[in-house]
């Protein structure tokens, strides 16, 4: 095939955009529609294409599957027509300075690891996960998984394939599960394996086996005695110590063993770092992995799944963007003897600045974490603003926040919703987390009943007496400062009650 060749009457191919060991992936504009698609032509003319285009269309339907559009035979070529994606893991990886950041990984495993899910749960496996099967969607949010070309069935009707040793060994050494070097038969586990090594390989930038280039023909032999001596602890070195957890756990795991997708997800999410984003990938902008986290909810609602499998928690819903519009007023209390309260008047907060601030924040926890830890506290009033007359529409009449409104939230997220809201709006004060103070009531749907203000007065109050009683110093004063909190934020509530108070501490 050649580039400028017009395939079938209809395909114009106008770009070579991968090839692999069974066949080439072309880049084509069909003539008709001048949609573009993907061309995998099987080189090797061994009809592999078909048998994967077969794999493929059984899969459809799935979130990150490629649609498949046609798949045949041209002169002694098979051939598929796939949806068109973006560039691969592995072509990503090298282009950002050879590694990803901790958290794009994360994402990125996750939503392998929903991919793998989904394939087994249709009675597959992959059998040769690594980087390059994993590629973006075009507008860079969502992986999909490429190249079915060694995958197989595992379960039939209602029964797992057997055991078996003796098997070929197939797909990339680098990347091969270490039964699969022993030529075990392979299953779910060795998916997962392969999955555990693609982790460290996009945070560390390469495997230990990666060092040297051995022949072909010893390939498979030396990386295994590679593989096989070092321990986890030191191939994870330098990575997340759940990393370490979920290579162990996919080793451990037996011949017909059905993981526990769950658990390996909540592994990814506690190695994610506390500023971690659902969906944050590098190369996208603040406000589009805020947009991610809105639908992946909704998905999720829908399907019913637990909201713990999604707590990768960590995102940022529409309501926190939409309170980046409001103005908030503010109010001086009279300060306290021992402790100064202040209060900043906060305007509305562009997309930009808070795109910034984020940027920033890592960077200020730093430098805070060792700083100044007396306690300044701030109230914020956020002030229902009056409608305006003869405005049209619900949105603009009524611009005021109302968390509770959210028919998506659920009691972790509206945590992390505060913790970011607090991070967010309040840049200088980064360690703060109310989570572990919060007492979220929530109805019987699991939504929580207060908004933000009721959540964080609470949570900050307990923290107020948590301390009255640890340090034992300044008591008096502590209990103070909750009184005063207390009597303002009643007094405000009854004065106004559609405002809406954020004590911050
Ligand atoms: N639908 C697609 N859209 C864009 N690029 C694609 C698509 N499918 C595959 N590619 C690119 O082509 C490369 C090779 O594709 P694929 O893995 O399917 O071929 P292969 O011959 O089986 O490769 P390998 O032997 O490396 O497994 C992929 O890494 C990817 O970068």
């Amino acid at each position: 095939m050649q580039i400028n060749e017009i395939f079938l009457d209809r395909y114009h191919i106008t770009e070579l955009i991968g090839s692999g060991g069974f066949g080439n992936v072309y880049r084509a504009t069909d003539l008709k529609t001048s949609q573009e698609y993907a061309i995998k032509i099987d080189v090797k003319k061994r009809n592999q294409t078909l048998l994967e285009s077969k794999i493929l269309l059984d899969l459809q339907g799935g979130d990150g599957i490629p649609k498949l559009y046609t798949a045949g035979k041209y002169a002694d070529l098979s051939y598929m027509i796939t949806e068109l994606l973006g560039p691969n893991i592995n072509t990503l990886k090298e282009e950002r300075g050879k590694k990803l950041e901790l958290n794009t990984a994360v994402t990125v495993g996750n939503q392998v690891l929903d991919r793998l899910e989904y394939i087994h749960s249709r009675g597959y496996i992959h059998r040769d996960v690594k980087p390059s099967q994993f590629l973006l969607s075009m507008n860079k949010k969502d992986i999909y998984v490429c190249d079915f070309g060694l995958s197989c069935k595992y379960f039939y009707g209602n029964s797992h394939i057997p055991f078996r040793g003796h098997c070929n060994r197939i797909g990339s050494p680098s990347f091969a599960s270490l039964n699969l070097h022993l030529g075990f038969q392979c299953s779910r586990r060795d998916d997962l394996e392969s999955l555990s090594y693609m982790l460290v390989y996009m945070v560390k930038g390469s495997l230990p086996w990666n060092q040297n280039k051995f022949e072909n023909s010893e390939k498979w032999q030396s990386i295994y005695a590679l593989k096989a001596k070092i321990s986890p602890t030191t191939l994870c070195n330098g990575c997340p110590p759940e990393f370490e957890k979920f290579l162990n756990y996919s080793r451990g795991l037996k011949f017909e063993e059905k993981p526990d997708y769950r658990y390996l997800k909540s592994l990814l999410s506690n190695a994610a770092t506390r500023d971690y984003m659902t969906g944050y990938l590098e190369w996208l902008p603040f406000s589009e992995v805020s947009g991610k986290r809105k639908r992946k909810n909704q998905k999720n609602k829908s399907f019913g799944d637990n909201f713990e499998e999604d707590s990768s928690l960590d995102s940022i819903p529409s309501s926190v963007r939409k309170a980046r519009r409001r103005s908030v007023k503010t109010k001086t209390i009279a300060p306290d003897d021992d402790v100064m309260i202040k209060v900043k008047p906060r305007r509305s907060m562009s997309i930009t600045k808070l795109e910034r601030i984020k940027d920033n924040d890592r960077k200020e926890k730093n430098r805070n974490s060792s700083g100044d830890s007396s306690p300044s506290l701030i109230v914020l009033h956020r002030v229902k603003r009056t409608r305006r007359k003869g405005s049209m529409g619900a949105q603009s009449d009524s611009p005021q926040m109302n968390f509770s409104e959210s028919p998506t939230l659920n009691p972790s997220e509206s945590i992390e919703r505060d913790n970011f809201i607090m991070r967010n709006l309040m840049p200088g004060l980064n360690d703060i987390n109310v989570s572990p103070f919060c007492e979220i009531p929530t109805r019987d749907d699991n939504t929580p009943r207060a908004g933000l203000p009721q959540i964080l007065n609470r949570g900050i109050l307990r923290e107020l007496r948590k301390r009255e009683k640890i340090e034992g110093v300044g008591s008096e004063t502590v209990k103070n400062i909750t009184k005063k909190l207390r009597d303002e934020v009643k007094e405000t509530s009854l004065k106004n009650e559609s405002s809406e108070s954020c004590i911050l501490f």
